[in-house]
């Protein structure tokens, strides 16, 4: 079975050049012009019409709920958001009932992801088992068993001495660690970024040290076991001073930053507004300034929308209530072009490293991110002319709760290719 795109923008030698792109079997064959002299006639065409066709993209930080909260999200689901998005790979994050703590349960986990994701998933194990005990998991077991990486996203992991044994048990086995950072000693049950916003709104806060102490703690223990440590979501200005000064002295860390923490911050929130509550969350204009400087000087890694779908009921009411997290997915690139390429703070050819390339490389995802002769095909056509607003009723999460809904923006996905076969595409669609 062979595929021919005709008539694809694809980035290279930093700029847009027209091309063809031959997929046989699943896998790119060729890219050049005229590929019908060479191989003959494809059994299938598609006409890209001038559009950009980027290598698939890839997010490391995504909630799909299944199992446990299957309410919120599935694999299926989650993975059908994924592929509107443009996403051909995504890492799914493990605080799920149960918790893939073990090998079995790794494996049971990939093999649901499997059969039923529209993407290919990447399966996350915790560091510890049920994520929140002090009981380090077998780190080459779950490795053994599939995992790629392992976090305990959702909640910090709170003592140096587990944190340590973790990492050099991760380093050992040869897994990243992806650590989502909060002290819960210094946390005061607030429910936004702690300062002159959350007082005039009488909500409780969060302090920037809560994350930033449990990063500078985290780099200096991995530089003692050599583990690739990844900050996820980063949110202040401390915690990237202290990643910038770890990656200056030759600590093996890299970070991701959300495409909210980038495009709002805390004087976005005027009133006491749930769609607005997130874990870290919206922090300062200030702070918000230094992760659009590291993004730009490259301390910021990647870009990771951290997924977090809920229900209506639950991002309904007060910030003192409601359930921490946003959706994402399907938003991601067109808000970060818009932000960033379309200002020109950034090339096209840039945020594709950001959202594709660099993840892949990080996280050991060795067939995703490339557009290149022998990859396997996976690719997004989008339209980065069509301006639109971003719409809850497109969306094919099951969740709704984004706080960009309305916003205008560029850049459709018009088609998404998972190993040569459509994952998502207005064809599909209509
Ligand atoms: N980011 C969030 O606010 N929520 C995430 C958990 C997490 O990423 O820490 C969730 O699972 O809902
Ligand atoms: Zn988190
Ligand atoms: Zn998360």
């Amino acid at each position: 079975m062979t595929t021919l795109i005709k008539n694809a923008q694809i980035w290279q030698d930093d700029r847009l050049q027209t091309n063809d792109i031959l997929i046989a079997d699943g896998r790119i064959k060729a890219i050049g012009q005229q590929l019908h002299d060479q191989f003959g006639p494809a059994d299938h065409v598609i006409c890209a019409d001038q559009h950009f066709v980027s290598p698939g993209l890839v997010d490391v930080h995504v909630h799909l709920r299944d199992p446990g909260q299957t309410e919120k999200e599935t694999i299926a689901t989650g993975t059908l958001a994924a592929a509107h998005g443009g996403f051909t790979t995504v890492g799914a994050m493990p605080n799920v009932d149960p918790v893939p703590d073990t090998p079995e349960r790794v494996a049971t986990m990939v093999q649901r992801n499997q059969q039923e994701a529209h993407v290919h998933v990447a399966q996350y194990a915790s560091i510890t088992t049920g994520r929140t005990s002090e009981q380090l998991v077998d780190f080459a077991g779950v490795k053994a068993a599939g995992a790629f990486a392992v976090s305990n996203d959702g909640s910090g992991v709170q003592t140096a001495g587990t944190m340590f044994a973790a990492m050099q048990g991760a380093a050992q086995a040869g897994l990243p660690l992806a650590a989502h950072v909060e002290d819960d000693s210094l946390y005061q049950h607030g429910v936004m970024n702690a300062g002159p916003v959350a007082e005039r709104l009488g909500l409780p806060g969060i302090n920037n040290v809560s994350e930033a102490a449990q990063v500078a703690r985290d780099v200096m223990l991995a530089e003692a076991s050599g583990v690739h440590y990844h900050v996820c979501h980063v949110s202040t200005a401390e915690s990237l001073r202290v990643i910038r000064a770890a990656k200056q002295a030759g600590i093996n860390v890299t970070c991701e930053v959300s495409p909210h923490h980038l495009l709002l911050s805390d004087t976005d929130i005027t009133m006491d507004n749930p769609m607005l509550k997130m874990n870290p969350p919206l922090r300062s204009p200030q702070d918000r300034a230094a992760l659009i400087a590291g993004l730009l000087d490259g301390t910021i890694d990647i870009i990771a929308t951290d997924h977090a779908p809920h229900t209506d009921a639950e991002k309904t009411g007060s910030m003192k209530t409601a359930a921490f997290g946003i959706t994402g997915i399907e938003t991601a690139f067109a808000t970060m072009y818009t932000a960033f390429v379309k200002t020109r703070l950034l090339t096209l050819g840039r945020l594709i490293e950001l959202m594709s390339t660099r993840p892949a490389e990080l996280f050991g995802l060795k067939d995703a991110g490339k557009l290149v002769v022998g990859a396997p095909a996976d690719l997004t056509i989008i339209d980065l002319d069509h301006e639109y607003k971003i719409d809850a009723t497109s969306m094919l999460s099951k969740g709704h709760n984004s706080p960009f809904i309305g916003w205008p923006v560029y850049g459709n996905v018009l088609m998404t290719l998972v190993d040569g076969q459509m994952a998502y595409g207005k064809e599909q669609q209509a």
